[in-house]
């Protein structure tokens, strides 16, 4: 049985009754709030879920609202409310609800999906946003803006994001329907992303759909880098909320190197605050990676066992059966290693080795993770291999090496593929080696958290396998395809005799629940329109990243190693073994009974 299963687990859009008439509350509220005046602020409408303890009330909000309201936030909460002649502190959510600045009525968000041309935006940000007007999940007031220098009308825009959405296998009721009502909600607006004059072109066209409304503004920057700080400038100058928020979502890469990421930090900072930047990595969105907490702390089993007693090594794969085609141009300038180990491998590693949160408030978890990211040793040459894919011809069908991409230069070492092996200097993971492997062009596409146990003291079972990798218990968090959690057990098989056998306790989502899996960008950008800040990369868990790969990427750029060809479709680099068996380890995924499940 599931716990709660609300329609649209994290907007109280859809779960919360309407609240009384604005007249009533706000009258409500000057008759008990012991606070000065407060002016009309829009806030987007906050959650009270139960699967989502920690958005009881959302401080990020009250944050935000502080900005422009004549109290600070901590004065805030302190508000008293009386009722029936007793004094008790309200929460901020009753605060914005008997202030009357927080309805669905009185609010818009507009969202402007900037680089909406680009490929990001087709595959991933109109589909995303779309799912969440189906699910509900979007406020009632909301327009989407396209933006990029390509000239189209929204008659084009719609035709282009139309041909991307889809509707859940299990949401076919009404699909057309609710497509054409989305795409009527969107609208498309070409200028040049370093003119103000364009944004202030944007801006106009956003007042028009506010409708006088109080006004909330997300720019979700799907742009080439090089370009975000051009953009940032332009709409902060141009195009932010006069009575809103206004938060920008930023795509990755954040830089290349501690050096110009700080740049790029600093940069933003001129014109945005820290809590109005969302850094996205996508790989936080996915539904294993959220699930990694909840396993964790909240089944008593793994808890005890989560440290180096217990825990031989723990391996963070990620594998792409094709090759960087069609985006080899971007690849070149950054290569496997800043692409997904930098980013999506290390956020998922910090997530798996922290230390419990005080709470799942965003800044307690965030902090646990910097913590753990600051206990790790800069990676050095030896502790690395890497590896770029050349052409293979199987069935009669050749596949090109990275190399033969027309926008990669001939003579490129980019790294296509990399293993890693790091180490957590802290009492609990001294000695554990935290083994990465990332790869595109390899022989199956696959990302997974693979936890290797000690074997048995004493294992009475020993004389019946004495191979250490048989014999030991292995967890597998598969984040993708076919995500699923599973366990490797030792048991008998049945008969008169005594032979062991390996088998897996399996929870495999699809079995489990037949709801599809939303996609990652649907709750991070949920998240980002109510202010949830909890997946996203703050600026010292950037910083941090960054200290442990950039020693590394400045050596293997400036030595100009040459990385060991691999053939496409093949399970990497040699080389890749040799590393983990320095420290006596193999890789889970490529064991040969991992073909068995
Ligand atoms: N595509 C993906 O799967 C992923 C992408 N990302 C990141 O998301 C962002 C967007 O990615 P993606 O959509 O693939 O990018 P694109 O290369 O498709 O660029 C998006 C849009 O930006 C404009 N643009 C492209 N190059 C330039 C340039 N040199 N100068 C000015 N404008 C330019 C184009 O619009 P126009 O010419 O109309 O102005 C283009 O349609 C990037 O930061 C990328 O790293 C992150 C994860 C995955
Ligand atoms: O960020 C990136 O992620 C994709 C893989 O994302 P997934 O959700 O499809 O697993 C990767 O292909 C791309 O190179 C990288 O920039």
């Amino acid at each position: 049985m599931a716990l709660s299963s609300p329609k649209c687990p994290s907007s109280q859009f859809a779960l919360r009754p309407s609240p009384a008439p604005r007249s009533q509350r706000v009258a409500a509220a000057s008759s008990s709030l012991s606070c000065p005046p407060i002016p009309r602020r829009l806030f987007s409408k906050r959650v009270s879920s139960q699967s989502r303890a920690n958005r009881r009330w959302n401080v990020a909000s009250v944050h935000d609202a502080a900005r422009t309201l004549p109290i600070s936030p901590a004065k805030e909460i302190d508000l008293k409310k009386v009722e029936n002649g007793v004094s008790s502190a309200i929460s901020a959510e009753e605060y914005r609800d008997l202030a009357g600045l927080s309805t669905r009525e009185n609010s818009t968000v507009s969202i402007t999906v900037v680089g909406a041309s680009g490929d990001l935006a087709k595959k991933k940000i109109f589909p995303a946003l779309f799912a969440l007007y189906y699910e509900d999940c979007l406020p009632e007031h909301f327009t989407i803006f396209g933006y990029a220098r390509s000239k189209m009308t929204d008659t084009e825009l719609r035709n282009m994001v139309s041909k991307t959405l889809t509707c859940r296998i299990d949401k076919r009721e009404n699909c057309s329907e609710k497509m054409e009502q989305f795409l009527g909600r969107c609208f498309y607006h070409s200028g040049q992303y370093d003119s103000e004059e364009n944004f202030a072109e944007l801006d106009k066209e956003i007042k028009k759909h506010e409708a006088g409304r109080l006004s909330n503004r997300l720019f979700y920057l799907s742009i080439p880098p090089n370009i975000f700080m051009d953009v940032v400038k332009c709409a902060s100058k141009s195009a932010s909320s006069a009575n809103g928020w206004t938060r920008v979502i930023v795509e990755k890469p954040f830089g290349q190197d501690s050096e110009s990421s700080a740049a790029l930090t600093r940069g933003l900072k001129q014109f945005l605050v820290e809590d109005q930047i969302f850094r996205i990595d996508h790989y936080l969105g996915k539904e294993l990676v959220e699930n990694l907490s909840v396993l964790r702390f909240s089944n008593l089993v793994f808890e005890p066992l989560w440290s180096r007693q217990y825990i031989r090594n723990v391996q963070l794969i990620f594998s792409e059966d094709f090759g960087t085609e069609g985006r080899g141009g971007y690849f070149d300038n950054y290569g496997i290693i800043r692409d997904i180990m930098q980013n999506h491998l290390l956020q998922m590693l910090a997530l798996f080795a922290m230390e419990t949160p005080i709470s799942l408030d965003a800044e307690d978890i965030r902090n646990e993770k910097v913590k753990v990211l600051r206990s790790m040793k800069p990676l050095q040459l030896e502790d690395v291999v890497i590896g770029q894919y050349k052409s293979h011809t199987k069935g009669g069908f050749t596949y090109p090496a990275y190399t033969d991409d027309k926008t990669v230069p001939r003579d490129s070492l980019t790294p296509t593929f990399a293993a890693a092996v790091l180490f957590i200097d802290n009492a609990r993971w001294d000695g554990v080696p935290f083994l990465m492997k990332a790869g595109k062009a390899l022989h199956t596409r696959r990302t997974e958290i693979r936890v290797q146990f000690r074997h048995v003291p004493g294992n009475l079972y020993r004389s019946f396998g004495t191979d250490l990798d048989r014999a030991t218990n292995e967890l597998v968090i598969r984040v993708q395809p076919d995500e699923a959690i599973y366990l490797k057990i030792n048991n008998k098989i049945p008969g008169l005799g005594m032979r062991l056998d390996r088998s897996n306790l399996n929870l495999l989502y699809a079995a489990r629940y037949s709801k599809e899996i939303p996609d990652a960008y649907e709750r991070l950008l949920l998240d980002a329109i109510e202010g949830e800040r909890r997946l996203f990369i703050r600026s010292d868990e950037l910083e941090a990243a960054w200290a442990l790969f950039t020693p590394l990427l400045k050596e293997l750029e400036e030595k100009r190693i040459a990385p060991e060809l691999y053939p496409y479709g093949s399970r990497g680099p040699v080389g890749a073994h040799y590393l983990a068996a320095k420290h006596k380890i193999r890789w889970g995924d490529l064991s040969s009974e991992h073909y068995k499940i």
